[in-house]
């Protein structure tokens, strides 16, 4: 049964990466108790909490973090008739953070994920691990069968092309979990008392055109090469669909990161996962997506971007049109979906200045 680290053996000091360069999304509708485990590794960086639900309660953030905190109070403020596209009641409110952080990189995590231990015991520092998921190239183009090349201990095996391993920058690092999987409703309600205690130490590159399941509990990404493409959808109240956010997201960004020359990993780190919500609330929010799905998957194994889209924002505006034009006949609400995809956008650059990214490279 794999147990989460002790708050002592996540105590060690770590040497705190890009501490000045990446900021902490966290949306939450609890408590922040679980920051405590996480002190070691998360108190050198700046946090951006998304307080969900009623903005009226008090959300207490532990001592000695450096921290923004925004409640819905907060993004109606700053994204006036623009806050229509930000989620509530659902994890997608997560996406706000993303949107007004400054910083080049994001990590988000659920407040009921605590640090895990590998099989040694010791305490898994998972930001520091995405970190070097995302500053060491992908390899989208070529299947490299000893995994991840870059890796210590490891490299290209024999047949890899020479003029592909030099890979290619890495957009998205999708980390797993330990104790609680992300099951879908219909898969917990069969298999309540699963657990996840298998630890894989493995980090692969998503080959070009695979799509996956993103799961946002676990995720850093690089926001300069692939921020605005990182929407977590209309989702939660008001809306027929819930708990597809990340996916939507995932799909979004890996659609786009394969036509910009992107790589997106999965693997390492794990986090411990410890609150299964519940499996008959969760089929109500999910059921729709469960069967949409099936249309929406191949509309994004089929979506070709033209070559002129050379930035993440004129990318994701054509993607918007496209989900108008052939996901509304699967049901209305992808014609919202695809409106606030394009309010996304306009809010983003409305927030972040700086112009297109052309073709995709950091400025
Ligand atoms: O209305 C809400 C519900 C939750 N949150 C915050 O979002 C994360 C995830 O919530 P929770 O742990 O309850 O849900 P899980 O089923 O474990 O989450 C998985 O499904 C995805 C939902 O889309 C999620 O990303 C996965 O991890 C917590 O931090 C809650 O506090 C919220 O803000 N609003
Ligand atoms: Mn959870």
């Amino acid at each position: 049964m794999a147990e989460p680290a002790t708050a002592t053996q996540a105590a060690a000091p770590v040497v705190a990466l890009l501490k000045d360069e990446l900021d902490i999304v966290i949306p939450t509708i609890r408590n922040l108790d679980f920051l405590e485990m996480w002190r070691p590794f998360f108190q050198p960086y700046h946090l951006i909490i998304v307080q969900d639900g009623d903005p009226s309660k008090t959300i207490k953030v532990p001592e000695g973090f450096d921290y923004e905190l925004y409640n819905r109070n907060d993004i109606n403020r700053i994204l006036g008739p623009k806050a229509s596209c930000i989620s509530f009641k659902d994890s997608a409110c997560r996406c706000f953070g993303y949107m007004v952080s400054k910083k080049k990189y994001i990590f988000t995590i659920d407040d009921d994920c605590f640090v895990a231990k590998d099989p040694s015991g010791k305490a898994i520092n998972a930001l520091e691990q995405h970190i070097k998921n995302l500053l060491s190239p992908s390899t989208p183009f070529f299947f490299n069968t000893l995994y991840d090349p870059f890796r210590e201990g490891a490299n290209f095996v024999r047949g890899y092309p020479f003029s592909l391993r030099e890979g290619v920058p890495t957009a998205a690092s999708h980390g797993l979990w330990l104790n609680i999987p992300d099951y879908d409703a219909p898969t917990q309600l069969v298999k309540p008392l699963e657990r996840n205690t298998r630890y894989v130490d493995v980090v692969l590159t998503i080959p070009k055109g695979t799509l996956f399941p993103m799961c946002g509990m676990n995720l850093a990404f690089n926001r300069e090469l692939i921020g605005p493409a990182m929407y977590f959808g209309l989702m939660g109240d008001g809306q027929p669909i819930g708990r597809y956010d990340d996916m939507w997201a995932g799909w979004c960004t890996k659609v786009i990161c394969d036509h910009l020359g992107l790589g997106v990993k999965t693997g390492l780190p794990y986090i411990f996962h410890s609150k299964a919500s519940n499996p008959f609330v969760n089929l109500r929010k999910e059921y729709k997506g469960i069967y949409w799905q099936e249309e929406i998957i191949p509309f994004f194994q089929q979506a070709v971007l033209p070559k002129d889209c050379t930035t993440v924002q004129k990318c994701y505006i054509e993607l918007a049109k496209q989900v108008k034009e052939k996901l509304s006949k699967v049901d209305p609400y992808f014609d919202n979906q695809a409106d606030a995809m394009v309010t996304w956008i306009e809010a983003w650059d409305e927030l972040n200045p700086t112009g297109p990214v052309p073709n995709g490279k950091a400025a």
